[in-house]
């Protein structure tokens, strides 16, 4: 039995159904019913850390009458690629996947937007259900309807929105999380904090070590919040014509790094430094107080997140932004804040505002 559970409902704008996302332990006992019971197969999309996870669901799955395939796929970035898409397309065939069939993709948030992807593209569009498993995952990645993967040109440059029927955290999944791992997510929780929920701030400043950890006295109560502050945006613009952008807080950077990186450095890592540059061009823009945006240098540093990036690197950073999903033509848009809490969009900053801004980030 499943022992103090959180219940937070998405959705359904533009049409989409609702779905809920679970906080909590022992959830696995949840995932038959939201299978459903007209379901013959279903696809339990892993990656190579979580092999004994993924071969228990599916031999869980098999014994309750599933036909149940595990698909194990690379771990982190390497997993969002035409190559590993088109692998899970082909076992996916092999097993006579139809429309009624279920898609369950665990692991991080690269196991989950593959598999959300993976979902959307088979036959037009199959259910998929979201077993996040690190804090990234579980408080942004598996929430909220994008699935994607890379290109040797952008970071989620193709993919579509297709939202989860079903989200399960289970905080238990966390103990087994690399520090590194646990710590970048970590980011996505900062960046709500400032987007949307300060209570968030105020509970890793209070202790930020204690943040660091899956033992900290609040972890539920940052995924939680976070959870909220992400459900209570996609609700309301599933496909990002508008408010969905205030998301992207800290990413056009961020994502520009990503790209540089070859896909090597965490996702959340490269947020960080992505929320520092938002900071510092919110401020020489002229629309964030000082205190607030060194709160974010503080807030980010006390848990070990990185602040900074090669300056050398930012002529390729410019270029690399010029393909983000918030540009439009020429135009390079970014999200700021007028205020804690108060994000906005910065059209067109002036280059020398944005270099002036890297160069407060580059080390
Ligand atoms: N779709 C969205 O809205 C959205 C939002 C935020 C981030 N993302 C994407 O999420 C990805 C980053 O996700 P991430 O930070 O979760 O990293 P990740 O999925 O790359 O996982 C990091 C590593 O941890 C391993 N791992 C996962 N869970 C584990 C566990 N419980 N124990 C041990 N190892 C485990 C993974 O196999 C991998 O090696 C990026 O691709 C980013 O673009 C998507
Ligand atoms: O859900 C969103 O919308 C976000 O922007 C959340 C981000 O944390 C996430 O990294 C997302 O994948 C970025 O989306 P993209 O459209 O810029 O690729
Ligand atoms: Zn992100």
């Amino acid at each position: 039995m499943a022992s103090q559970v959180t219940r937070i409902r998405v959705g359904g704008s533009a049409g989409s159904e609702s779905y809920e996302v679970l906080v909590g332990r022992q959830l696995l006992g949840e995932l038959a019913g939201l299978i459903g019971d007209r379901v013959k197969r279903v696809a339990v999309i892993h990656p190579e850390a979580l092999a004994d996870t993924g071969e228990a669901l599916r031999a869980d799955l098999a014994e309750q009458g599933f036909e149940a395939v595990a698909i194990q796929v690379p771990n982190a970035e390497e997993a969002k690629t035409a190559e590993v898409a088109a692998y899970c397309w082909k076992a996916l065939g092999q097993s006579g996947f139809t429309r009624t069939d279920v898609v369950v993709g665990v692991g991080g948030g690269s196991t989950t937007d593959l598999a959300g992807f993976v979902a959307g593209t088979w036959l037009r569009g199959v259910r998929w259900i979201a077993i996040p498993t690190t804090v990234l995952a579980m408080v942004d990645a598996a929430v909220g309807g994008k699935t994607g993967i890379n290109t040797a040109e952008g970071k989620n440059l193709v993919g579509a929105f297709h939202p989860p029927a079903g989200v399960l955290c289970d905080l238990a999944a966390l103990d087994s999380l690399p520090a590194n791992d646990y710590v970048s997510g970590l980011a996505e929780v900062i960046k709500a904090g400032f987007i949307a929920d300060p209570v968030i701030l105020d509970l890793i400043e209070a202790d930020p070590e204690a943040a660091r950890t899956p033992a900290g006295p609040h972890t539920a109560e940052l995924i939680e919040r976070s959870i909220r502050v992400k459900a209570d945006v996609v609700s309301s613009d599933l496909r990002e014509s508008g408010l969905r952008e205030i998301l992207n807080y800290g990413h056009t950077l961020a994502h520009a790094i990503e790209k540089n990186e070859r896909y090597k450095w965490r996702h959340g890592a490269a947020v960080s430094v992505g929320l520092h540059f938002a900071a510092e061009l919110g401020r020489l823009a002229g629309r964030l107080d000082d205190a607030t945006a060194d709160r974010h240098r503080t807030v980010l540093e006390s848990v070990g997140l990185p602040l900074h990036y090669r300056y050398d690197q930012w002529p390729r950073l410019l270029e690399n932004m010029k393909v983000d999903k918030k540009s439009r033509g020429d135009l390079l848009r970014f999200i700021v804040l007028d205020g804690l809490a108060k994000p906005t969009v910065l059209e067109g900053p002036d280059p020398a505002v944005l270099l002036a801004a890297y160069g407060e980030v580059a080390e």
